[in-house]
């Protein structure tokens, strides 16, 4: 087989340094055994995250230059807009600073006290706008979403019987839209077809609800779909994502995912009522309908990253780095959530550290234990990011119980990624060393950011040397 590599080259370097082992048990006793307090300089390979971590091209840095910085009308704006409109096909657009600001104005303006938002798998930020809001988050995503050994093609689809039983037990008026993520990050980076993405607009026009997507890493669904749906295989990228737009009737957007940029987000719709609401509530949190907490530099940047998201040879490359990973883990037995998605590997914590119980925070100890093994940083995506019910006040416990290896869009290189498997590779074959933690600081809302934990024996990694 032949081999292909980065569509890209590299014209600009950020060295790299590694702690050593000392100095990271240091650095992680700091951090309170939270990778999410870590400084940033002392991690070798940073996949806490795909979001803003993005590497800008020799173009978006020229687009830079040319940003207008005006308070009202900026004609980076209509760059932003105009892009928006003509690669989804929205009749309107309202900027702001990161996907959760559109989230914020979207759940305000849709959402009343006593509403369900039924969504395939919750987001963490999503769903704390939507209960800020009075509403409640039912997942209507499939069941084999939550199996992490489950091989499906699409397994972000939303479960159709699933929302139907919600319309007719709650009633429709009481679902203002149905938030509909492509990708699903929470169940692994896992698409949704296009078949579905229809059947489901269908059924919601069917009983006058609307569809909003979480197109934050659209594109990325889109190549699922080129891959793996009927029919797809020789479509641009840049057709399907169109199509997949026509069955939705607004979107939030973080532009710090497939929009190739390091800030900046949308809110999108084709109803003009929406948007008039919309273009009021914006000033009160994000700024004036033409910048929305982003400078005018940030909207060329961003306007020129949707463009160069959607070309066939990045796209394909981006899921195939991320699939390297992924089956040199697959390969040496360690447990992941299968199919590899689109933005990271999931390790399937549960699996892993199978003696240790959830609330000893499998994820979290994990992450902590890949740190200190080679300065490599990752997520926790289980119990700890699941939070609390808001009524029982007990711990949520999701069936995934995952830490997330999450690659930056074109900042690392295969290299890179061979060293990332090797650590885990080196810590799955001593993982009965790994210990659990307890969680000695609790933060009322999405407490994984600020979390704090010990190691419930004396050292994380026994007999470690
Ligand atoms: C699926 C998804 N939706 C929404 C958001 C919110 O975006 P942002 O980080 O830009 O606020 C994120 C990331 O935070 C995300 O991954
Ligand atoms: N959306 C980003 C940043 C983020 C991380 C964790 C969160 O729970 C919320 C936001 C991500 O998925 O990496």
């Amino acid at each position: 087989m032949r081999r292909t590599a980065e569509p890209y080259k590299i014209k600009a370097v950020e060295p790299l340094t590694m702690l050593n082992r000392g100095e990271r048990e240091e650095a992680l006793k700091r951090a309170g055994y939270n990778t999410f307090l870590l400084d940033s300089e002392d991690v070798y390979i940073d996949l806490l995250t795909d979001s803003g971590t993005n590497a800008m091209s020799d173009k978006q840095w020229g687009a830079l230059m040319m940003g207008d910085e005006a308070y009202a009308g900026s004609k980076s704006w209509y760059k932003l807009e105009r892009a928006v409109q003509d690669l989804f096909g929205y009749d309107y657009v309202i900027p702001t600073h990161q996907g959760r600001g559109a989230e914020n104005l979207l759940s305000q303006m849709k959402i009343q006290p006593g509403d369900y938002i039924p969504g395939n798998m919750y987001f963490t930020t999503t769903r704390a706008h939507q209960e800020m809001n009075g509403g409640t988050f039912v997942d209507v995503i499939i069941d084999e979403a939550h199996d992490p050994s489950a091989e499906l093609d699409f397994k972000g689809n939303v479960d159709l019987v699933k929302l139907e039983e919600l319309i007719d037990e709650v009633g429709a008026d009481k679902i203002p839209y149905v938030c509909v993520a492509v990708t699903v990050n929470m169940a692994g980076g896992q698409p949704v077809s296009l078949a579905n993405l229809k059947e489901t607009y269908t059924l919601c026009q069917e009983h006058g609800i609307d569809v909003m997507f979480d197109a934050t890493r659209c594109v990325e669904n889109a190549y699922f779909i080129q891959e793996r749906e009927e029919g797809q295989q020789n479509r641009p990228i840049k057709d399907i994502v169109r199509d997949m737009f026509k069955f939705s009737d607004g979107c939030t957007m973080s532009g710090k995912k497939d929009p190739l940029v390091n800030i900046g987000g949308f809110l999108a719709m084709n109803d003009f009522e929406l948007y008039t609401r919309a273009r009021e509530l914006v000033v009160v949190y994000e700024g004036m309908p033409s910048y929305g907490g982003m400078a005018g530099r940030d909207m060329e940047a961003m306007a020129q990253g949707m463009y160069e998201s959607i070309d066939d040879a990045y796209i394909e490359h981006r899921i195939k780095q991320v699939r390297y990973l992924g089956e040199q883990l697959m390969e040496a037995g360690v447990p992941v959530v299968r199919p590899i998605g689109g933005h990271a590997v999931y390790l399937d914590a549960k699996a892993f550290l199978s003696h240790l119980d959830r609330e000893m925070f499998p994820s979290q100890s994990l992450a902590a234990a890949l740190y200190l093994d080679s300065g490599v940083r990752s997520m926790e995506r289980g119990i700890v990011s699941a939070g609390r019910n808001k009524e029982t006040c007990e711990h949520n416990v999701p069936k995934l119980e995952m830490v997330r290896l999450t690659i930056p869009r074109r900042v690392y290189t295969n290299s890179h990624m061979d060293v990332v498997a090797d650590s885990v590779i080196n810590l799955y074959n001593k993982r009965e060393q790994i210990k659990g933690l307890s969680m000695d600081y609790e933060p009322p809302t999405l407490r994984f950011f600020n979390a704090r934990f010990s190691p419930l024996k004396s050292t994380l990694i026994a007999n470690e040397a």
